[in-house]
């Protein structure tokens, strides 16, 4: 699976322990920074991980800052981005199969490496469960954002 992946400053050390994670289960992963432990604003480093996504360039995004917050409130603003922010294995799953999320958010300052990889790990295995109910749920969301975007 094409992954692409970002942190501000608050994330960047679980990030790097989460592209190894990646690789090492064979996956192609795009770091889109940051790569410092210098203050930053977390919208700067959201932006191009859901581009990619949105344009196809990559199947899923993730994103990490202290508390996954901010990123998935940005990334929650970007047509086309269904994203969860994420802290047990249960929800990982739930959220694949009930909103077949497209990117997922992780606090480092919430919860250490070992279970930031099993809730990646599950969430990148459970496929969307097709069900009738939530492709209607999906559908108008989807409209939401079809009627609240700004058309150029
Ligand atoms: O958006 C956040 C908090 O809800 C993120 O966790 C940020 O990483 C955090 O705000 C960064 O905090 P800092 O005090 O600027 O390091």
């Amino acid at each position: 699976m094409k992954i692409a992946i970002g942190s501000d400053h608050a994330g960047v050390r679980l990030k790097g322990g989460i592209i190894e994670f990646l690789q090492s289960l064979g996956h192609e992963v795009t770091d889109m920074g940051y790569n410092s432990t210098d203050s930053v604003d977390y919208p700067d480093y959201a932006i191009p991980v859901c581009d990619r996504v949105v344009s196809g360039e990559a199947d899923k995004g993730i994103l990490i800052c202290g508390t996954g917050i901010g990123m998935s409130i940005t990334a929650n603003k970007m047509p086309g981005i269904r994203c969860a922010l994420v802290h047990d294995t249960f929800s990982a799953k739930a959220t694949r199969e009930h909103n077949d999320t497209n990117v997922l958010a992780i606090g480092e300052r919430v919860i250490g490496p070992g279970l930031a990889e099993d809730i990646i790990r599950i969430w990148l295995e459970t496929e969307f469960s097709q069900g009738e109910r939530h492709c209607n749920r999906i559908r108008k969301i989807a409209e939401l954002e079809e009627k609240y975007t700004l058309h150029p």
